[in-house]
């Protein structure tokens, strides 16, 4: 393997690292740290002239020197069997295995070897080249960044969901029917004039909840002008609680009849105090002396005028609060079950390697790779260097590039995709056309010279001549001989897990066959500590699927998974799918299949980018659907972090559909609802119980203009489950200026009874069931497996090692970040001696760390064997 490896690297441009061209391209880091991170693999030509800059024409770096160097090292280093098994059981596994062989210091792992040259260029370094700084007054040239405020919202809400007609009541203008939820200064008049006490107010807060599974909720809009109090009696009674003779009583049973005489003695209450407050009211003389009379015709103009000053000031704090920075703040307030939410998103802590990362980043202010298997918490990290890096030059936004290689990705990180940052388009025309058209586009132009960190993530799926592209653009367009025209480059992603679609008849170049790619990076840093899964065991298979290279006993481990899951909730694992024709098919399906009404929920699109057609085709790869249709029972999984336990990737099943204030009802008198549904009754005499209970509760929400939503039960990790009011949420293509390309406001839900590989990358599923004989490409097994956090959550049909493929070139690419003199070094620090309980002991502190986890003694044999 070795040997191919090195084959094909030396049949690349190699050359022996030449003092001229380290004068002429030092790094930008400082002396030390290529001291102490720099590779012999990641010595690297660079163009000798500035002709050569504008066309990348960066020779690519040998990596036989390296190789060869890890040959012979790894046989001096590990030949003893015994040195060997440890640092076996000291690794994650595969060729992170090899971690074993990384500069270690304390936890934190860098996989840039340390041997590089790197004094004497840091020294010419310093007396040749610019800061990046001295190129920001560039920029001061043609900047146009527009408004960054989002154009279309407005017009957007014209998709709002039609409500159902109604049959007992006049029509609605659905036209008049806002989508916002009403702020109570809005109509603070009206609401005044009916004049209802306390009581009555919160009997009209009664909500409405279908309880026949196949009605959707009705409701009408708030009468335009105020109107005299209104007699909110059941059918079946008089003012005075009375029965109404024309109303015959039905016979229901003694636990629903409970119900309803509460209800009724509540009523008769109300009904009461409204006629003495009437009474009141009505010889009482206006009391012009009197500004803080309850009655708005009671006041003068400004009392009322100040009120409504007041109600606006109660109601801005109100949101603040109810927000709290985070999202739109509306799912997040509607939550109900085991936990309440209280505060903020809860902080992931980060890891020492983690934190480590994120220092050298913002502080060192180095171009980093970070990468690491599935579950090593990447994207954890690059959220918080994000938001580190964003608090940084909170000044200055656009000074932070946040970028993908997919649209998905870049959705998923609120940035947008390295194509639509480089003002590329396809990116199909060599360098120079390439440069002359960010030159005629300012914007694009801007961007380059203002951009000072760029972020990239799942670089796996970067394709190599793009990276090389981009990377002489920058140094073109900025003027700029370094490395990405002096740009810090922020890079991580997995290259086992998905590689780059390659054009038609092509074959997929990686993003480390760049040319460019050594030049770019400072430090390759793997990250070992696996997070997803906490089982070490499954963690090692899978590393061992990464690598595409199972021993027997790992083949036994998945073959023992082709069975159901034993879950009794009623929630099914989601299957994955390689094509997004089979997951529409298998949702569909099921959809079909699902009895009661379907509730469409349409997102509302937003953005700079008014012309509607691109705005689709941007926010296409956005996770959140166009429009979504649901029915009571749909499996669906949550598409955005809540809190602690409602993350995304949670699986639920919607139990109904209602608005704020129904769903504040049901779960303070959950009891009496759930009464009705759980009696013993028969279909007819459960039929009219919930008619009278729906019939009892509407009478108190006519004028109610709110949105009904998917009410949904998610499944938690601790087996318990929590109900979640899934109000919509937003996304975002934002580019660095802040300008919001696109947006989409939705709830964050999708079906989830199948899902796409390649929609399933970056998630976290606590069920998951793969068809492994429709896998085809390489990484797409290990991707769709690595999904699961357990083996009793993972289902796995038709497994078939020949699936289970890895690219060679990863594979060889990985093994040259390894220094293997330095993996004696730790292999005796760790060896034979290495406590077992290390393995117990971080599983129970519920993390494990990578290098330690590694024990299949067979699996590392035939991987070095
Ligand atoms: N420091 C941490 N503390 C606790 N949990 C963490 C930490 N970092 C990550 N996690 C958790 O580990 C899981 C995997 O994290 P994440 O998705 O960031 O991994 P990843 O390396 O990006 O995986 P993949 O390559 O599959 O996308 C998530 O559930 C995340 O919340």
């Amino acid at each position: 393997m070795l040997a191919k490896a090195v084959q094909e690297h030396d049949g690349a441009p190699t050359h022996k690292a030449p003092t001229l061209s380290q004068t002429l391209f030092p790094s930008s880091s400082p002396l030390s740290a290529h001291n102490a991170f720099r590779s012999p693999s990641q010595q690297t030509y660079r163009p000798t002239s500035r002709s050569q800059l504008g066309s990348a024409n960066v020779l690519k770096p040998s990596v036989s020197a390296a190789l060869n160097a890890h040959r012979s090292g790894r046989s001096a280093g590990v030949s003893n069997p015994l040195k060997r098994t440890a640092a076996q059981a000291n690794s994650m596994g595969g060729l992170l295995s090899k971690q074993d062989s990384i500069v270690r210091a304390g936890n934190f792992i860098d996989l840039t070897q340390s041997t590089y040259g790197g004094d004497r260029v840091g020294k010419l370094h310093d007396a040749v080249y610019f800061d990046e700084n001295d190129f920001d007054d560039d920029v001061d040239l043609d900047f146009d960044a527009e408004d960054p405020t989002i154009k279309g919202h407005l017009s957007a809400a014209k998709t709002e969901p039609t409500l159902p007609a109604v049959s007992h009541f006049p029509p609605i203008n659905q036209q008049g029917i806002s989508s916002q939820p009403f702020p109570w200064s809005s109509s603070p008049l009206q609401r005044k004039s009916m004049a209802q006490p306390a009581s009555i107010e919160k009997a009209a807060a009664l909500p409405v909840l279908d309880l026949t599974h196949t009605e959707t909720p009705q409701y009408l809009p708030e009468p335009p002008v105020a109107r005299p109090i209104k007699r909110r009696t059941l059918p079946w009674l008089d003012i005075d609680g009375q029965e109404a003779t024309s109303e015959p009583r039905r016979e229901l049973p003694a636990h629903v009849q409970k119900i309803i005489d509460r209800k009724k003695a509540n009523q008769i209450n109300r009904q009461r105090d409204t006629r003495q407050d009437l009474d009141i009211e009505a010889f009482t003389p206006l009391p012009k002396d009197e500004p803080n009379s309850p009655y708005p015709w009671n006041k003068t103009a400004s009392a009322v005028k100040e009120e409504q000053k007041n109600l606006r000031k109660a109601n801005v704090g109100k949101k603040i609060v109810k927000n709290n920075g985070v999202g739109n703040g509306t799912a997040k307030d509607s939550i109900a079950g085991t936990k309440k939410r209280n505060g903020d998103v809860a902080g992931v802590f980060l890891s020492e390697e983690q934190q480590k990362v994120l220092k050298m980043v913002v502080e060192g202010q180095k171009s980093v790779f970070f990468t690491g298997s599935a579950g090593t918490g990447k994207s954890v990290l690059l959220r918080q260097i994000i938001a580190t890096l964003r608090k940084k030059h909170s000044r200055e936004p656009d000074r932070v590039a946040v970028t993908a290689s997919t649209g998905l990705a870049a959705c998923n990180v609120g940035g947008v995709t390295l194509h639509s940052f480089g003002g590329i388009g396809l990116g199909k025309e060599a360098i120079p056309d390439l440069v002359r058209k960010i030159k005629r586009n300012a914007k694009a132009k801007q961007r380059w010279l203002r951009t000072k960190v760029l972020i990239i993530d799942e670089i796996s799926m970067v394709d190599g001549d793009l990276f090389d592209k981009l990377e002489g653009i920058a140094r073109s367009v900025r003027n700029n001989g370094r490395p990405f025209g002096g740009i810090q480059v922020v890079i991580t992603g997995d290259f086992f897990q998905l590689p780059p679609v390659p054009d038609y008849g092509k074959v997929a170049k990686f993003a480390f066959d760049a040319a460019t790619w050594n030049t770019s990076i400072d430090h390759t840093i793997g990250l070992t500590q696996v997070f997803r899964q906490k089982d070490p065991v499954f963690a090692n298979v899978l590393n061992e699927m990464r690598l595409g290279k199972l021993t027997p006993k790992s083949i036994n481990i998945f073959r023992s998974l082709d069975r159901p899951l034993g879950f009794t909730d009623n929630l099914e694992a989601t299957e994955l799918f390689p094509t997004r024709q089979e997951v529409e098919n298998a949702n569909n399906l099921r959809m079909r299949n699902l009895a009661g009404n379907p509730q469409e929920f349409r997102a509302i699109d937003g953005g700079s980018i008014t012309d509607v057609a691109m705005r689709g085709k941007l926010l296409s790869s956005c996770m959140a659907p166009p429009s979504i249709t649901l029915k009571k029972g749909s499996q669906v999984m949550l598409i955005k972090n809540i809190d602690e336990t409602l993350v995304n990737g949670s699986l639920g099943k919607v139990v109904g559909f209602m608005d704020e204030r129904m769903f504040d009802y049901y779960h303070q008198n959950e009891e009496e609802f759930q009464a009705v549904e759980t009696m013993d009754l028969g279909d007819e005499e459960l039929n009219r119980s919930r008619k009278r209970l729906r019939e009892m509760i509407s009478k108190d929400l006519i004028g109610d203009t709110s949105r009904v939503w998917p009410l949904v039960r998610f499944a938690i990790a601790d087996g318990s489950s929590r109900d979640l009011l899934c109000q919509n949420e937003s996304w975002k293509i934002e580019l660095p200026n802040g300008e919001v390309q696109a947006s989409r406001s939705q709830v964050p839900l999708i079906l989830a009874w199948a899902l796409s590989i390649h929609k399933a990358q970056g998630q976290t599923l606590e069920r998951v069931k793969v068809d492994l004989g429709r896998i085809f490409e390489k990484g797409q097994a290990y991707v769709a497996l690595s999904r699961a956090t357990c083996q009793e959550g993972l289902q796995i049909l038709r497994f078939d090692p020949k699936k289970v493929m890895a690219h060679e070139k990863v594979r060889s690419f990985y093994e040259s970040l390894y220094n293997v003199d330095q993996a004696s070094k730790v292999v005796a620090a760790a060896s034979p001696s290495k406590p077992q309980t290390t393995l117990a002991k971080n599983y129970e502190q519920g993390s494990m760390q990578g290098a330690e986890a590694f024990e299949d003694e067979d699996a590392l044999q035939q991987m070095y064997g």
